[in-house]
């Protein structure tokens, strides 16, 4: 007799996980979390070593509780990471493929950002094999999460060093243009903007006005001796140093000294902050359990607390605006 209803999801005994794409603070406890829980799960857990490549060399490793020991407030990440072209054709896909197969895998903790998820996509949809994300960015660019894992802690990286050039700028009375990451999204940009203080923010999701930008810097000379400009590396204008240099055209005051400071990779290293410890641990867990009950294509992120899954096609094609509120914070504050 056939029994009809809602398939089962097949009981899986082998899993592994992996890092891809821009490494990010917090990659380390979302690992050991996604380790930890499928073995209290009674899983097999394995690790694939610097993402696609590693699936494609068959960089592949059981995993065990003390693998991930010691390693929650590490930056980096214990699996390391890579971009791989080889994984965007059909024959390196396939080489994946046939490596996880020969371990007998069955579910994959995928970690990383839109590039990741557009692959492990890609991956699900040719071979089938369940896949879970977690949002391993620092960039915070990804639908369906309200932060990603890293974010909070590129931004107090960022704080940190904006608050140091503040104390030199003051002391010169000099324009500071300090250039942090983001080369599609500005929310490293507007937050560490918004705590540092920043005068003016400049963002990819905003088209730059120069001359308001100058118009108010002559504005604020009245009143103000030396000003922080955050620019996020992906503006419409282009590089810190080449906005400096627009500007400094523009103003034409011999008196005024433009410095430019590029953070750059700082911002993606370092111990992570607890903020991020807790949601790459929750997303790690989730991700695990949301294979074991049968969701795959799919990201595991948080919003407003909660645990929410969301497809991949949905966390790579729609997209996470600024918050305008914040926007128009800067703004107000910087009078
Ligand atoms: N269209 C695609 N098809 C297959 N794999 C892809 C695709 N886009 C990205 N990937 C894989 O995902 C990896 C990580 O993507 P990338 O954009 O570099 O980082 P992130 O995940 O941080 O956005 C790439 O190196 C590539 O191997
Ligand atoms: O030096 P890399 O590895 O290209 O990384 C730089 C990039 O990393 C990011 O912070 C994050 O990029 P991902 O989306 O790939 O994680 C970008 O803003 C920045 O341009």
């Amino acid at each position: 007799m056939a029994i009809f209803g809602a398939l089962k999801p097949k009981p899986m005994k082998k899993i592994a996980v992996f890092t891809s794409g821009g490494d990010s603070p917090g990659m380390n406890a979302c690992i050991r979390a996604a380790v930890r829980t499928g073995i209290y799960k009674g899983l097999d857990v394995f690790g694939i070593y610097r993402g696609y490549e590693g699936m494609i060399e068959g960089d592949i490793k059981r995993l065990h509780s003390h693998s991930v020991s010691n390693i929650i407030q590490r930056g980096g990440t214990v699996l390391k990471s890579a971009r791989s072209m080889e994984f965007k054709t059909p024959e390196g896909r396939k080489k994946a493929f046939e490596n996880l197969s020969a371990h007998g895998i069955e579910g994959l903790v995928a970690i990383g950002g839109d590039g990741t998820f557009t692959g492990a996509k890609v991956f699900y949809e040719e071979f089938g094999i369940p896949t879970v994300g977690c949002p391993g960015t620092i960039d915070n660019d990804i639908y369906g999460t309200d932060y990603t894992i890293g974010f909070d802690t590129a931004v107090n990286t960022a704080l940190e060093a904006i608050d140091k050039i503040r104390d030199t700028a003051a002391a010169h009375d000099r324009i500071f243009f300090i250039e942090v990451m983001g080369r599609d999204a500005g929310f490293i940009a507007v937050e560490s903007g918004i705590g540092g203080g920043a005068e003016f923010v400049m963002v990819p999701e905003t088209q730059t006005d120069l001359d308001a930008v100058v118009k108010s810097l002559k504005k604020l000379r009245k009143t103000k001796t030396s000003s922080i400009i955050v620019v996020a590396e992906g503006d419409d204008l282009g590089s810190a140093d080449v906005i400096m240099k627009l500007v400094k055209e523009k103003i034409q005051d011999p008196s005024k000294e433009f410095k430019v400071t590029t953070l750059g990779h700082i911002q993606r290293g370092g111990n992570p902050t607890a903020r991020d410890r807790v949601l790459g641990s929750r997303c790690g867990m989730a991700a695990v359990e949301g294979l074991l009950s049968g969701k795959t294509n799919c990201m595991a992120g948080i919003m407003n607390e909660q645990v929410v899954y969301t497809p991949f096609a949905d966390c790579i094609g729609l997209p996470k605006p600024l918050n305008p509120d914040h926007l128009a914070l800067i703004d107000i504050l910087s009078i």
